[in-house]
């Protein structure tokens, strides 16, 4: 049948035309014939093909509003149109061209007994090789075929004298309404009533117009028998209305479905139902299962058998043949008696692979795959419930790659080798496609391996709080996954579960899978959500999935890299609780790998405040460690803003020159493919490294190398130096008295002006860092006139005839207030007010600002300095720093400054603003000149 206006000038075909608004007049219309024929004539045999198609509404498909044509043989539809006008056929044998096949053939597809050929004219329609002959078992025909419905349509036998009404036995296939075929469809549109099986979807049904009557049967377990009364009665009853009855039964109407006894009660009524084929699940299952039926040399048979027998008794068990796919419909109750039944009686190893299709076709289907030996006990895990079809045999593995995972599918091994105990949910994660060509982005190229499951008590004992916490973010997913989350016969009894198992919760916590799931942004790619996470390596990702279905993280997940890639993608995705852990755990390893990964932490760190302790800690490892910075080899990893953003910190405890290699090195790996010799770069290398170099460049203190080494560098690299800088450097050389490095609104002030560093014979770089680094993190405030102070520490002013009444005459001096600090140990500073128990004690009035909680600052007493300015081992670890300085605590400013502390950094500042400043001209003094 075709339905396409430009296919009617093919000249065989017939061309029904259905005159417009007309109910009285049909036609038939071909090239070369205009005859018009009454509605009446066409629907003079109202059981055939036609007498149906004219006797309500015009079914056939339609051209036009009004048009409808049928793909058929022109010529001989002459006379079939002559039969329903004349009742008379008028075709012999050699009759125009149409030969006896052709005949038979346009009959059956008019629903015509042949009988009305003469005799002469019958021919065994089994002989029939018209090039169409399928189209005829495409429809609701009569056509003869060896098919078991349609022997009993056989049109040779007289048909039974019809009561009014129709009946047609459909096959609605598996469950995908796209499967259903094209006969089925037009069936379902045609029907007055259907009368269907509950197995067949809801997706199907809803294709039936609304206004057709459906009726579903109630054949739930040990009702059967009386619902297919029930069937029997209400089917009788339309068709004694005269009504077009359609029965719809789930996959092939014959197979396991009762549509052999169904016809044979029709037709004891009087009735041969038609009878339409259906795509059976046995097939259908398989072949969604990825699994063959056959396959050449491993499977050249194919059995379909029941699960259950009748009245529920145990089936006859097949034996056991290695180049047999057996398959069992309605096996699922009766899966652990069954699968033991096929090693014992059937003589199955227990090995023989095997698959449990459910709810094949369907939206939600899903594969459990294992063996006959374990499948019974992995459904039980997994939870399982029909509809669902077994495939056993060793087809079932090969279109499966070994090892790899698929969605929908559940692997019996994954299953089997949770720990039950644990009483974690584990299940196969079927809706998210992880594409393992994803490159990782591991640290290292190092593997890890999968076994060794670790739960999160471990890590936090057993506090509510992170399970309450992580069932949010369970339930977060559970509830947006519900219509994808396709393996999971019942997701309500999933989350049920969850909640059973943690106090129930609402909300959720990840941002990112809640808007990632959302109706709003999911993006589907043949059913599957795609996460598209380039920077996320499939191993990660797979972790992460893992940890949140299961609350599971696995022991080797902790170890480095694997923790650090598990931690940055657990931020991408906004799981704070499982970034939380693992920060903790990479800040606990920093010595295995702050050496050979540093820069690569300090990059990821800087840019999320979720992993601000690592960034805290890269950030004070920099400054208090001078090789960290010209010996890292992974210094690449840092982007541009980064690298700025470390040379504008005070007090880098490295020579400028060194900086500037550091620099070079870094734009150097950056762009590899350039020279590291710059007379040999091309213009296009000189731009490159003038885009890459140019805001940093500035930021090299350039005051603070030799007029040689400045000379050699400018020389070098000259090429790639903003000219403006270039002169006001000679000028500066050229006359370094001048003031102009001064003036910070200068373009290049920082290449004019010497980097901010501690230059101290008596404090540690320790000390000064540790300063240094509160003030700076005091300062982000940055307000936005800052006015140049001065800081000024006071140490050992007894041993150089500093007494006491200096001290005050200092403080009586100046302004209102002055921050009085004294080193203690190489790490810290106390401050506090001063005393001099031998003396009298000063007045500090409201001058003085106390420091922490150190012991009193006693000037005119010899505190013993232990210096060790330069015996600072920077291999040594910056937490000892931490843990070993007296006045560092954590707060919400970081980890050197309370906020009470700044307070006072900050009046001290807010004094020292406007003033003099006051400087102790004595050699022991240190002045942090801040700009
Ligand atoms: O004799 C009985 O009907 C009861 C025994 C029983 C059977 N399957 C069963 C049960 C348990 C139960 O339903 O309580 C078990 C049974 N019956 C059924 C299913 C499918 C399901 O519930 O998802 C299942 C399988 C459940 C499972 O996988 O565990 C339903 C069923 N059985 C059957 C049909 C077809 C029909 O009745 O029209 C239908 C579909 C009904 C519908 O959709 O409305 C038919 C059936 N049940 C059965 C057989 C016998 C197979 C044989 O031995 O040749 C056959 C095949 C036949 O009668 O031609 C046996
Ligand atoms: C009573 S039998 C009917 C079989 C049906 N006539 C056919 O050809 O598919 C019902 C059984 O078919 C299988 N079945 C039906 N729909 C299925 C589906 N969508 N996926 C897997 N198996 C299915 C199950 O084994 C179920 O127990």
């Amino acid at each position: 049948m075709c339905a396409r206006k430009n296919d009617v000038k093919y000249w065989d075909q017939a061309h029904v035309k259905v005159k417009k608004h007309s109910t009285e007049y049909a036609g038939n219309i071909t090239k070369q014939n205009n005859i018009e024929r009454r509605r009446s004539t066409l629907t003079a045999h109202p059981t055939t093909l036609l007498g149906i198609q004219f006797r309500d509404t015009p079914t056939f498909e339609q051209v036009d509003s009004n048009e409808y044509f049928i793909d058929r043989n022109s010529r001989a539809f002459h006379y079939i149109i002559e039969y329903y006008r004349t009742g008379k056929m008028f075709w012999r044998t050699g009759c125009c061209g149409v030969t006896k096949e052709e005949m038979i053939e346009e009959l059956s597809y008019f629903q015509l007994s042949i009988d009305i050929l003469d005799n002469e004219s019958k021919i065994n329609p089994k002989s029939t090789n018209s090039p169409i002959k399928h189209m005829s078992n495409r429809l609701p025909s009569r056509s003869p075929s060896n098919s078991p419905a349609n022997l009993s349509n056989d049109p040779f036998t007289p048909p039974h004298t019809p009561k009014h009404g129709k009946i047609q036995l459909v096959g609605a296939g598996p469950g995908d309404p796209e499967l259903l075929t094209r006969s089925a469809y037009r069936a379902i549109k045609e029907a007055d009533i259907i009368l269907s099986d509950r197995l067949v979807p809801a997706e199907v049904l809803e294709l039936i117009p609304a206004h057709i009557e459906v009726m579903i049967a109630n054949k739930t377990c040990g009702n059967a028998e009386p619902a297919q009364e029930e069937l029997y009665k209400l089917s009788m009853q339309a068709l004694e209305e005269g009504k077009n009855v359609v029965r719809l039964k789930q996959g092939d109407p014959y197979l396991f479905g009762r549509g052999g006894e169904e016809y044979r009660f029709f037709q004891s009524k009087g009735y041969d139902p038609i009878v339409i084929p259906g795509v059976s699940s046995c097939m259908a299952a398989p072949l969604l299962a990825k699994i063959p039926a056959t396959f050449r040399g491993i499977s050249s048979q194919f059995l379909v058998c029941t699960g259950t027998g009748r009245r529920n008794t145990l089936p006859d068990i097949p034996k056991f043949h290695p180049n047999r796919t057996s398959v069992f419909l309605m096996a699922i109750h009766r899966m652990r008696q069954l699968s033991q039944d096929l090693i014992d009686i059937g003589e199955y190893p227990p090995d023989t692979p095997c698959a449990m299709v459910e709810r094949a076709s369907c939206k939600d289907q899903r594969v459990i795959k294992g063996t006959v030996g374990n499948i019974a006990e992995v459904m039980e895990r997994v939870g399982c419930a029909p509809p669902g079809t077994l495939v056993v045999g060793k087809v079932c593995d090969v279109l499966y790659e070994d090892g790899r995972k698929y969605d929908g599918v559940v692997f019996a091994e994954d299953v089997l080798k949770a720990d039950v105990n644990q009483n974690l949910l584990v299940f196969d994660l079927p809706t998210i496609y992880i594409d393992t060509s994803t490159p990782s982005e591991s640290l290292n190229a190092q593997t890890h391996s999968m076994g060794d499951n670790y739960t999160l008590a471990d890590i936090f004992g057993n506090s509510e709080e992170w399970r309450s916490l992580l069932v949010k973010d369970i339930q977060a997913i559970y509830s947006q996954t519900a219509c994808i989350c396709y393996n999971q016969p019942d997701t309500s009894k999933l989350v049920k579960d969850v909640k059973r198992m943690y106090d129930e919760k609402e909300g959720c916590r990840s941002e990112y899978f809640r808007t990632a799931l959302s109706a709003i942004w999911v993006k589907k790619d043949n059913g599957m959500i795609v996460f598209s996470k380039p920077n996320i390596s499939s191993q990660i990702f797979e972790l992460i999935l893992r940890y949140l279905y299961t609350a599971e993280i696995f022991k080797s997940s902790l170890d480095l890299p694997v923790a650090f890639d598990l931690m940055t993608a657990a931020d991408e995705l906004g799981l704070t609780l499982l970034v939380d852990t693992l920060q903790k755990r990479v800040l606990d390893k920093a010595t295995l790998w702050y050496k050979r990964y540093f820069f690569t932490v300090l990059q990821a760190s800087s840019s999320s405040p979720h992993l601000a302790s690592l960034y805290q800690y890269c950030s004070s490892k920099l400054l208090a460690c001078r090789n960290v910075l010209i010996k890292s080899d992974d210094i690449d990893a840092l982007t541009a803003d980064t690298m700025l953003d470390i040379l504008q910190k005070d007090g880098l405890d490295v020579d400028e020159l060194n900086l500037w290699e550091a620099v070079m090195t870094w734009a150097h790996k950056k762009n590899p493919n350039i020279s590291t010799e710059p007379s040999d770069w091309s213009d296009e290398d000189v731009d490159c490294m003038k885009n890459l170099l140019h805001d940093i460049i500035s930021h090299i203190h350039f005051v603070d190398l030799t007029m040689t080494e400045y000379n050699g560098i400018v020389e070098k690299y000259k090429k790639i130096f903003p000219q403006g800088m270039v002169d006001a450097l000679k000028e500066y050389h050229e006359s370094p008295s001048k003031t102009i490095h001064q003036d910070s609104l200068h373009p290049y002030a920082h290449c004019l002006s010497p980097r901010r560093y501690v230059r101290s014979l008596i404090l540690t770089r320790r000390q000064g860092h540790c300063l240094l680094t509160g003030i700076r993190e005091f300062r982000q405030d940055s307000r936005p006139n800052y006015v140049p102070c001065l800081l000024i520490l006071q140490e050992r002013g007894s041993n150089f005839g500093f007494t006491t009444h200096d001290i005050q005459a200092i403080i009586n001096r100046s302004g209102q207030k002055v921050l009085v600090m004294k080193g203690n140990t190489p790490d810290s500073f106390i401050c506090s007010p001063c005393s001099n128990s031998e003396e009298e004690p000063i007045d500090m009035s409201n001058k003085v600002m106390t420091f922490g909680q150190g012991p009193d600052l006693r000037l005119g007493i010899d505190n013993k300095n232990p210096d060790e300015s330069e015996g600072f081992d920077e291999s040594e670890e910056l937490n000892h720093l931490a843990s070993n300085t007296i006045n560092v605590e954590e707060g919400p400013r970081g980890r050197y400054f309370t906020e009470e502390r700044c307070e006072l950094i900050y009046g001290i500042e807010r004094l020292i603003i406007g003033t003099v400043a006051v400087s102790i001209t004595l050699p022991l003094n240190i002045v942090f000149p801040l700009n």
